[in-house]
């Protein structure tokens, strides 16, 4: 069980994969100094060696915080997920041991949404075998296969933040637009959301997926579901790798089944920039290969920079965990004046009467008190008068299913 209050210069922070300088900025403002900030992911090992220190991580859709990692990550309070996918987390071992995870769950929508618009007009075009033929010297001038888009039928799969993006965005432009989710969505314009997968793989000429990784999504685009697309259809994944049957995919493109498609995620994509891309798909005349930057242009990365940072730092500051993907959501008031105790315990009966029994039998009084739980844990927080901080959290400490507690000193202890 950690036991944790912390001056916030000895609070490490651990920045990877070249997470925007926003974020370095709003840390260090907000009085986090201890902070390495590095370009690149790392390997498992690597990171189970570092990551022993660190009480913050901030990471990309590159690094892997499985339960080896969480293991070796014994002072972890928090992991800033600098990106909208979280399942690169083990978000079941971080809620066991009472680390809440944040992501930033709308700031790179747009800059997807734009890239697939333009992807499937490039695509309806038959514009990368053209282009790279022009590159080579060779002048495919033509109009065989090449559509506009007013009056194609989008099909969207997935119609969450960035499916309904997509949505507004290609109906500017003409689209007719259809959906499927699992859940019933609110259509956007003049989109109508259709009954089942099959009946969106039939009708639509050009479909994109946009749903997150879940074992219902892994694989669900395979070689019976491409021999239900129209053919000629184009076919445009930037959602996750692990989606679409890359190798169904790379056949259907090969056979002439499908006029083109764009791929942004990949089931193994290199480590970094350094690494070989390995794929099927490479080489193929009119598919868009790109490295998984859907999400990267440098105004999504800014955003995100601030936003995350400023939920670690209101987690470490205040104890808010409001829009944690794995925690009890809390928000809590300023404490001026008063320490904090954030108590995070094993959901079971009888653990609130405790800390409130052991915190009467040790004469602290209880200035202001907050609980949430999920099925996994409960979380409370604790206001107590500023002599009582270092007496509170030793109290709690010892209460059964304890998990983890930190005690937050008013701001006028971390100024002094
Ligand atoms: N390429 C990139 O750089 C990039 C950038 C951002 C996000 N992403 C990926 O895109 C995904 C979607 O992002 P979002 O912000 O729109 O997420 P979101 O959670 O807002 O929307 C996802 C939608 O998918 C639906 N869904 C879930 N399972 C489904 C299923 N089996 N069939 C149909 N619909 C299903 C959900 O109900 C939801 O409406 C993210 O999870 C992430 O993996 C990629
Ligand atoms: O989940 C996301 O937001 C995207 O996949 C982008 O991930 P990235 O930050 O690693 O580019």
């Amino acid at each position: 069980m950690a036991k944790t209050s912390l001056d916030k210069s000895k609070i490490k922070i651990l920045l990877l994969e070249g997470v925007h300088q926003s974020a370095v900025d709003n840390l260090l403002n907000a009085g986090y100094t201890n902070i390495e900030h590095l370009p690149t992911s790392l390997d498992e090992a690597t990171l189970i060696e570092k990551i022993s220190d660190v009480h913050f991580i901030g990471i990309r859709s590159r690094t892997q915080l499985n339960e080896r990692v969480f293991e070796a990550a014994e002072k972890l309070v928090a992991v800033g997920c600098f990106c909208i996918g979280t399942n690169q987390v083990d978000l079941d071992a971080a809620l066991v041991r009472g680390i809440p995870v944040f992501n930033a769950p709308f700031s790179n929508t747009r800059s997807v949404a734009e890239l697939v618009l333009a992807e499937a007009i490039m695509l309806l075009r038959g514009i990368p075998e053209k282009s790279h033929r022009a590159h080579q010297g060779g002048w495919l001038k033509s109009a065989k296969n090449s559509h506009e888009a007013r009056g194609k039928t989008l099909g969207i799969i997935g119609y969450g933040s960035i499916g309904s993006q997509l949505s507004v965005l290609s109906e500017s432009l003409g689209f007719d637009v259809i959906y499927y989710d699992v859940v019933t969505k609110l259509a956007m314009g003049n989109a109508r959301q259709v009954a089942s997968l099959e009946e969106l793989l039939a009708r639509a000429d050009v479909v994109s997926l946009h749903v997150p990784d879940l074992a219902s999504t892994r694989w669900m685009i395979g070689e019976a579901e491409i021999a239900l697309m129209k053919p000629d259809s184009i076919l445009i994944n930037a959602s996750r790798g692990s989606v679409v049957v890359i190798e169904a995919l790379a056949e259907a493109l090969e056979a002439g089944r499908l006029a083109g498609a764009a791929v942004d995620v990949f089931p193994v994509e290199p480590k970094g920039n350094e690494e070989e891309f390995v794929s099927p798909l490479r080489g193929l005349a009119n598919v868009i290969l790109t490295p998984h930057i859907g999400g990267s242009t440098l105004e999504a990365q800014e955003n995100i920079g601030i936003e995350v940072s400023e939920k670690l730092v209101t987690y470490s500051d205040n104890g808010t965990t409001v829009s944690s993907v794995n925690f009890p959501e809390v928000a809590l008031p300023a404490h001026p004046g008063k320490h904090r105790l954030l108590h995070i315990h094993d959901n079971v009966p009888g653990v609130l009467s405790e800390i409130n029994r052991v915190l009467s039998e040790n004469d602290i009084n209880i200035l202001g008190q907050y609980l949430q739980t999920n099925e996994r844990i409960g979380y409370v927080v604790i206001d107590v008068d500023k002599d009582y901080g270092t007496r509170a959290l030793d109290a709690l400490s010892q209460v059964s299913h304890t998990k983890r507690v930190r005690v937050l000193y008013s701001e006028s202890s971390f100024q002094g």
